[in-house]
């Protein structure tokens, strides 16, 4: 059966994405919460949408297929049994497994529709609007002042992250931030529930339950046998072994490269400092690069006595000469590697470009520098507007999962 998942690349033409509309859950983020919510200012929601609705349509105009999170989710949901089932895990996630504010929770959710539903769990629910009855003491009395019993979701907008499809199949991600570990619920539900997957023969290379932490901003398909992989703020070793062994077990993957950088929030995974556009072509932020182009890189290939061979090798070039097999590769600096340039841009993710075809790219408008490069480079440059969504810290990479890329010739 075809799967109905198939990425093979990172840069074959999109054809079918999925994407979040940033909606209520932005305007549930106050100043106290920003750095546990893992944003750095608040984004104004109108012109977030406005600029999102932008950025889908530069994808529907280039001929993919948008789809959106939340759709997906409530026709996954469409089953009376299901939805309850998904109810009880979504609000066992949020910290109320049973007991007055879970019966509250649930009764008010239920009193929605489906996808206002789903909205509204990502959007938060305040503690004002549920009348709890019973409330216990450690209910009534913990964390008094804080509003919420469900919390807002303000990155669900970064689609990337949840998961990754790789090949036909994809991974369900055990997020490393509790304030996102609940999202890849949603694509568990969307995998097993929606029509479009549901025995639809999707292999699930690891899902979200076992300890490893692992998000898609660390995972770069390179190409149909070839995988990147950050090992970073939010990625494991232990999550990148476990992966490598399901992909070298039960797929056509034989490489994995995983990749050692910084661990910080500006560079939280390996698509905000380094993506392929091209055939042979990378952004590169040079803040991971040591003297000569170095990086610390552990190439993981399946052995024949069942074990994964490991060998370290840090010459970023050579590394993707050979995993490409392509004579050269051009790597372009983020702000043509300025010391003030590159930083300025890559926080606004300047190297977080999404290919939606070998050699076309679509990026922020505000990195203008790097833009600028990346056409001197021959790269055609689709841009987008950016002021409000780039302080979510993420860029068009971070906003889409793609979930068919054509094959490349
Ligand atoms: N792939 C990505 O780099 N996604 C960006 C995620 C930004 C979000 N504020 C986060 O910290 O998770």
């Amino acid at each position: 059966m075809q799967s109905p998942i198939h990425v093979t690349s990172e840069i074959g033409k999109l054809k079918t994405v999925m994407l979040h509309r940033p909606g209520k859950e932005i305007e549930n983020v106050y100043p106290d919460i920003l750095h546990r919510m893992l944003v750095d200012d608040i984004p104004y929601l109108p012109i977030a949408q406005e600029e999102h609705d932008l950025f889908a349509q530069t994808l529907r105009d280039n001929g993919a297929e948008v789809l959106y999170l939340e759709d997906l989710l409530t026709d996954a949901l469409a089953d009376n049994g299901i939805k309850e089932e998904f109810l009880e895990k979504i609000i066992a996630e949020s910290g109320y497994a049973a007991g007055a504010i879970h019966d509250g929770l649930k009764e008010y959710l239920l009193s929605f529709n489906t996808k206002d539903m789903v909205d509204k769990i990502i959007a938060g629910v305040r503690k004002d609007e549920i009348k709890t009855k019973h409330a216990s003491l450690a209910e009534l009395a913990e964390d008094r002042d804080y509003p919420f019993y469900m919390d807002p979701m303000p990155n669900a907008y970064f689609t990337r992250d949840q998961q990754a499809c790789i090949g036909d199949g994809i991974t369900i991600n055990h997020m490393t931030f509790k304030a996102r570990q609940r999202e890849s619920l949603f694509t568990e539900y969307i995998i097993n529930h929606n029509k479009r997957f549901a025995d639809k023969g999707v292999e699930v290379w690891r899902n979200r339950y076992p300890e490893g932490r692992i998000e898609g901003g660390d995972e770069l398909v390179l190409s149909d046998h070839v995988l990147a992989i950050g090992i970073s703020q939010r990625t494991s070793a232990k999550a990148i072994t476990e992966l490598a062994e399901s992909l070298f077990e039960k797929s056509n993957y034989d490489t994995v490269i995983a990749i050692h950088i910084p661990h910080n929030h500006a560079m939280m995974h390996l698509d905000t400092v380094f993506t392929m556009i091209n055939y042979d072509q990378f952004t590169v932020h040079p803040a991971i690069l040591r003297d000569g182009g170095h990086v610390d890189a552990y190439i993981m290939h399946p052995s024949s006595n069942g074990e994964i061979s490991i060998t370290h090798e840090t010459n970023l070039k050579e590394i993707l000469k050979k995993a490409l097999d392509k004579p050269e590769i051009d790597l372009i600096p983020t702000g043509g590697g300025d010391p003030i340039i590159a930083p300025r841009e890559q926080w606004n993710d300047g190297s977080n470009t999404l290919a939606i075809a070998p050699g076309v790219v679509v990026t922020y408008d505000r990195n203008y520098v790097s833009n600028d490069l990346l056409r001197k480079h021959g790269i055609l440059v689709h841009e987008v507007r950016s002021s409000e969504l780039s302080r979510g810290r993420g860029g068009p990479r971070c906003m889409s999962c793609p979930i068919v890329r054509e094959d490349l010739k």
